[in-house]
């Protein structure tokens, strides 16, 4: 009883154990304002679904495992810091309504959780937060700014927890465990803990309508939704669940260890299909913003069979967790075909799907890699022209959607689209490049002639007096080319005109 623990508290400090960890007195510190604020904040109303509070606390746990590593590769730590394998351990218990994670990591010493809400109180400084609730907590940008901090995504446990405490023990040689515990409203306290290991395990007591998240099977979905990818074993109540490699972040190129079976694995998995990539882009820049992408083009795509328009293909990590899956934000709706995983440091987790519509950093990123993706797609047919026109065979609908709705890129795109003519034999195709080039110096326009099939452009009267003097013809047979062509109105300066016109006629009489 309560009478009776009292009792023993007086005489022994280590009576009282919690989780198995004998904790001593207890000291009580209290929120500044600013970090008052922004912890309701943070716990309420920042983050578009609960179930991303797992992703925040696994984050964080990889980023210690992440920081014991490398203090570890540098022979920074001591040995009595061990060498307990870098894991991340999660546990649910129905009964006592908990959520626990573990990990093995760089672990906090005191100074740290204390010093911990004073830094995200400073660097989430008063103006933000001014401006975050002024804007009814809409400002993108601020609200990016405010997320990105190390360790806000801590406080997100409050969404689902009534009670959090976290105990930790630094890889610093000597450093002692300690328990913070807090209800995530006004005051926390620390006190000293017994049989903590190196690392940091924080038990969440769950409050009455987030139970779901003492459930097994949902705790595993949200990780293999979010956290599939961190470079981490991921345990839940003792069995392994994380399972497929993060692609992207291994070497790329010839000295690749990527093997081919490993990227139709991988492109499966991410595009949840059963064919084969056609072509594939490994894509790293660091400026202007850091890119680290796998991206493929798949064998077949839905809408050929004219089932419903894809969703995108695409989806956003930072650092190996998911930020948003099949996001539209990321490349164009013409590119809606292309498969795999863009990966940014830069943007900051927790980013909720209408935040990544309107947020500078993502129209930054989603230009960069619509030029990359068209760059792309130019070196494969440099490669392997045939193997290409099969693509624009059957992706042609994509390109050409790309024209009339991407005008920034549109020029881009037309070097993209192949075509039949009259100078070829049906069913071969070829470039406006390749038609310029074997144009005359003196033709000072691209003829073209929208036709059902390449019998009716043979046939055309039109096309006739054209072949008379040797001018080629391109044949577009799809309903969309005439729009085509008119939102191109040009490639190289030569003007796009079809044979049919006034301004083709008048070209033939000269
Ligand atoms: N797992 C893990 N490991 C480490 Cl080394 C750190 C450092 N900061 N954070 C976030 C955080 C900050 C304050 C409090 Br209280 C709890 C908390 F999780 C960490 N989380």
């Amino acid at each position: 009883s309560h009478a009776q623990a009292r009792i023993l508290l007086a005489y022994e400090p280590f009576t009282l154990t919690l989780h198995g960890h004998g904790v001593g007195d207890a000291t009580s510190h209290v929120f500044k304002t600013e970090t008052q604020k922004l912890l309701h904040i943070v716990a309420n109303s920042l983050y578009s679904e609960k179930e991303v509070f797992v992703r925040e606390l696994v984050s964080n746990a990889a980023d210690a495992l992440e920081k014991l590593r490398y203090m570890r590769m540098s022979g920074a730590t001591s040995d009595a810091a061990g060498d307990a394998p870098l894991e991340i351990r999660l546990f649910v218990d129905p009964e006592a309504k908990t959520f626990t994670i573990q990990d093995t990591g760089v672990g906090m010493t005191e100074q740290e959780l204390n010093d911990h809400l004073g830094t995200i109180a400073r660097s989430g400084s008063k103006s933000f937060i001014e401006r975050l609730e002024e804007s009814g907590n809409k400002n993108a940008d601020a609200r990016e700014k405010i997320i990105g901090q190390f360790g806000v995504g801590f406080y997100s446990s409050f969404m689902v927890g009534d009670r959090v405490r976290v105990y930790t023990r630094s890889a610093q040689p000597d450093a002692k465990g300690y328990c913070w515990s807090s209800d995530g409203t006004g005051a926390y306290t620390i006190a000293e803990a017994e049989h903590v290991d190196v690392g940091t395990k924080i038990v969440v007591e769950l409050r009455d309508q987030c139970l779901e998240f003492a459930d097994r099977a949902k705790i595993e979905g949200i990780v293999f939704k979010y956290s599939n990818f961190v470079g981490f074993p991921i345990y839940l109540n003792g069995k392994k669940i994380n399972t497929v490699e993060a692609l992207w972040t291994m070497a790329s190129g010839d000295k690749s260890s990527i093997s081919d079976e490993q990227h139709t694995e991988f492109y499966r998995f991410v595009a949840s299909t059963w064919d084969r990539p056609r072509f594939r882009l490994h894509y790293k820049t660091d400026a202007p913003l850091s890119i680290n992408s796998l991206l493929y083009v798949p064998g077949n795509h839905a809408e050929q069979f004219g089932m419903e328009r894809m969703d995108p293909g695409v989806s956003l990590y930072s650092r190996k967790v998911l930020i948003q899956s099949k996001s539209a934000a990321l490349l164009p709706g013409w590119l809606r075909f292309v498969k795999g995983v863009i990966d940014s440091e830069d943007i900051p987790l927790n980013l909720s799907r209408e935040m990544l519509q309107d947020s500078a950093l993502i129209k930054r990123l989603r230009d960069v890699m619509t030029q990359r993706i068209c760059k792309w797609l130019e070196e494969e047919a440099r490669r392997n022209p045939e193997k290409y026109n099969l693509f624009a065979r059957d992706f042609g609908v994509f390109l050409k959607e790309g024209v009339c709705t991407d005008a920034s890129h549109k020029d881009a795109i037309g070097k993209l689209l192949r075509f039949e003519s009259s100078a070829l034999e049906k069913g071969k195709v070829t470039s406006f490049k390749e038609y310029i080039a074997r144009m005359p110096e003196s033709q000072a326009a691209i003829y073209y002639l929208c036709v059902p099939n390449r019998e009716y452009g043979d046939e055309s009267p039109y096309s006739e007096r054209f072949k008379q003097q040797n001018i080629e013809i391109l044949y577009l047979y799809d309903s969309v080319d005439e729009f085509v062509m008119h939102n191109l109105g040009q490639v190289a300066d030569k003007p796009l005109v079809s044979i049919d016109s006034q301004e083709a006629l008048k070209a033939l009489t000269t």
